[in-house]
């Protein structure tokens, strides 16, 4: 675990004091202790945690393994509501003593299910800078693994409850450029099903812009119309996330293969990418909107290197001063000076860019692979450039990875309300959203905007009223093509709802393979929103008992033929309407929205004359569930729960009453359940569960997959009591049980037997 480049480089930096250097450089290489947060919902997090608080941290406490005292989980002290924990026990530990090995398995399973995230402590961090709201419009521009997204969606659902979703106005689009990984990103997020996110698989220094006419924007009448005309559907976001990529030498703890291959050219070589990353994030926000830029390098070319280029070239951000944002948390401010190196072998001689190029023989100036932002801005623009309020967090501080953040907010503008407007507004007899861009509004205003934003995309149009300076730059990376100009007649026309029919035709025009960018292909299935009157909405709604209310609108399909043949997705208003106004195969959109029910696909089902039926999935329950007539859903207690875990399809006379008549007198078909809590032998359930079954003509089963059903056991039993871990064990028992063969051989008998 050395480098002589990698220390001589750093030390040249000055990133830490030379009192600290020993200690910054020793926790480099000590091991990382194990992190985790407990996820999910709000809610459902907290009682998830009050579970490791009560039950875990005190079995764990008292815990010695040869001879030595083991310290227990410890609660992250910056991390809000002590959702996440640390602790520092080797892996022999974790095996042989039985109490880690107990907690170590309640972890494994939570995880598999998404109730826990293994993550390191620093990548918690950026989330917790960018403030994301419910009604905020988010990006997450280089997404994948996507431990961050989870964190932005729990955000986003703050207002979930521990059974049921709640259906937030805002959005989030999480992309990455490697299309593989935006498939990771995919099964990371389906663990926090959302109506509201969309994922897509793009290079996000090219970040398309996307359009959104249902929400018009009106300008000042000063604006000019080529600026008008292109700003007029883009949507911009509230808060962005750039979670770039990065040489990585802040995870040399948990990757200590970084010390033998660490060169200071890799860092060079990435700025720029990091830099248009950046920019075309500042270029997507609103104003007063909030980027956080986040590595985890410590090598000051990739962090503030790339800030200060970027707010350099685009006017109107500055850097927020948040040290104190997250108390508990130990950091230190970003450097304002750096020197970067010119070649492999540390050579950092020159103080300044043109100093470098004047080392250069003149012919091999052009050829230069270093660039002027590699260096510090120039000390007259220092200051103003505030770098010091970036973070920088080193190991040695809070045992942790080395990380750095900074945060980025865009400046509102002053708004002159147009009297002309406000009076075609409020004549037009709809409700508008108010200057959702640029007024800085109460938290009590923006409350009120975002539910009267809800309701105008439910009447399909909002007027915003934006301050725009004449020469903002106009955004011409356009998703779709440009826009002409045309008069609020026409936007009006583009914005109202468009026939479930019209849906169809304007999806499968767009589902027509066009070649994406790059020249690659991209052969996703098109995005087809169902008619709110299609016979199979409408069977969902009846047998499903959906309320009235119940977006019955906003379900899509996936295939090629649009039809609803298989898996019902559902999305809110705003996914709606940026799928409908954007041609999905330019946008290279992976996903939408969330699955929430699916075709009965069992033997029974596929009996000649059967009703096609569809059924609630667990993972889209959530979601659905506010709209389920309560009168539905059927009541039952733990002990029905524990017969619903030990077999895969208990007979309904095995159910004891009253739950056992009330499904005996249920037709085959899907059910949801709500499971009081209370005990039984052996069993605790401190809260409400709410889960899906399937009744058949005889039994039902919990429609819960076998890993889910193990957390659960474990949560509810402390062991896990359900088929499928009888089953490992038994098949366990009979692979460690001799075989006949060695049977015979231990007897010493080398004959098989006839
Ligand atoms: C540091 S990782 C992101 C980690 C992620 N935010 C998380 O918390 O799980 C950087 C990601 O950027 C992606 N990436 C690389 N170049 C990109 C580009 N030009 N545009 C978008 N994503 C990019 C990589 O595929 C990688 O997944």
């Amino acid at each position: 675990m050395h480098n002589e480049r990698f220390e001589k480089y750093y030390k040249a930096q000055n990133i830490v004091r030379d009192e600290e250097w020993e200690s910054f450089m020793q926790s480099l290489r000590d091991p990382l202790p194990t992190t985790f947060r407990v996820a999910g919902s709000r809610q459902a997090a907290r009682l998830l945690n009050d579970t490791i608080e009560d039950t875990y941290v005190p079995q764990l406490a008292d815990v010695v393994f040869e001879g030595e005292a083991v310290s227990p989980p410890k609660q992250i002290p910056w991390y809000p509501e002590g959702l996440a924990w640390q602790f520092d026990v080797s892996k022999k530990v974790l095996r042989k003593s039985p109490e880690f090995k107990k907690f170590h398995s309640f972890l494994v399973f939570e995880t598999e299910v998404g109730n826990v995230s293994r993550q390191e402590a620093v990548s918690m961090l950026p989330p917790l800078f960018l403030e994301v709201e419910p009604h905020h419009r988010v990006m997450d521009m280089c997404a994948a693994p996507g431990s961050k997204t989870a964190q932005l969606l729990e955000a986003l659902h703050a207002h979930d409850t521990a059974t049921a979703s709640s259906y937030p106005t805002g959005l989030l689009i999480a992309n990455d450029s490697d299309h593989k990984r935006t498939h990771l990103l995919i099964h990371q997020s389906a663990r926090l099903p959302s109506p509201a996110l969309m994922v897509t698989n793009h290079d996000a220094s090219i970040y398309p812009a996307i359009k959104i006419p249902s929400e018009q924007v009106i300008f000042p009448s000063d604006t000019k119309p080529r600026v008008a005309a292109k700003k007029q559907y883009q949507l911009l976001f509230d808060r962005i996330l750039c979670d770039v990529p990065c040489s990585g030498d802040g995870t040399i703890r948990k990757n200590p293969g970084i010390w033998k291959h660490w060169q200071p050219m890799d860092g060079n070589g990435l700025h720029s990418l990091q830099v248009r990353i950046l920019q075309r994030a500042m270029r997507m926000l609103k104003k007063g909107g909030r980027i956080v830029y986040s590595t985890c390098s410590l090598n000051p070319v990739e962090n503030e290197a790339v800030v200060a280029a970027a707010l350099r070239s685009i006017p109107d951000f500055e850097l927020l001063d948040m040290s104190n944002h997250l108390s508990g948390l130990i950091h230190r401010p970003g450097i304002t000076s750096w020197i970067p190196t010119v070649d492999r072998a540390i050579k950092t001689d020159f103080a300044t860019f043109a100093d470098y190029l004047q080392s250069l023989p003149e012919d091999k100036r052009a050829e230069s692979k270093m660039i002027e932002s590699h260096w510090p801005p120039p000390a007259n623009e220092v200051d103003n450039l505030n770098l010091t309020r970036c973070i920088r967090i080193y190991p040695h501080l809070q045992n942790t990875g080395g990380f750095f953040i900074a945060v980025l907010q865009k400046a509102r503008a002053i708004v002159a309300l147009q009297t002309a407007v406000s009076q075609t507004s409020q004549k037009d007899g709809k409700r508008h959203a108010e200057e959702v861009d640029d007024l800085d509004t109460s938290d009590a205003k923006k409350a009120k905007i975002a539910e009267e934003q809800h309701v105008s995309l439910k009447d399909d149009i909002i007027i915003q009223r934006i301050g725009i300076d004449e020469d903002d730059e106009v955004d011409t990376t356009e998703a779709n093509g440009p826009i002409s100009a045309m008069d609020v007649d026409q936007k009006l026309e583009i914005a109202s709802e468009v026939s479930p029919d019209q849906f169809k035709q304007q999806q499968s025009r767009k589902g027509k393979g066009k070649s994406s960018e790059g020249g690659t292909h991209f052969k996703e299935n098109p995005y087809t929103f169902v008619a709110p009157d299609d016979p199979i909405i409408q069977t969902c709604i009846s047998k499903l008992h959906l309320k009235p209310d119940f977006p019955a609108s906003n379900m899509l399909v996936r295939n090629p033929a649009g039809d609803p043949v298989r898996s019902l997705y559902m999305t809110n208003d705003i996914v709606k309407h940026i799928v409908m106004h954007n041609d999905f195969a330019r946008m290279r959109l992976m996903t939408c929205g969330t699955k929430v029910f699916a075709k009965q696909e069992g033997a029974e089902a596929k009996r000649e004359g059967a009703e096609m039926q569809f059924r609630v999935l667990s993972e889209g329950l959530p979601v659905v569930l506010p709209y389920i007539d309560p009168q539905a859903v059927l009541p039952a207690d733990v002990t029905a729960l524990k017969t619903f875990m030990q077999a895969y399809y208990p007979l309904c006379s095995s159910f004891g009453d009253p739950f056992r008549s009330l499904i005996e007198s249920k037709a085959p078909g899907s059910y949801i359940v709500r499971f009081e809590p209370g005990q039984a032998a052996g069993a605790t359930l401190v809260h409400d569960l709410v889960l899906p079954i399937w009744k058949s003509t005889v039994s039902a089963t919990l429609m819960l997959d076998k890993k889910a059903k193990s957390a659960l056991s474990l949560r509810l039993c402390g062991e896990d009591i359900t088929t499928a871990a009888r089953d490992a064990a038994k098949k366990k028992q009979q692979e460690q049980r001799p075989t006949p063969t060695e049977t015979s051989a231990l007897d010493g008998n080398t004959e098989t037997e006839g």
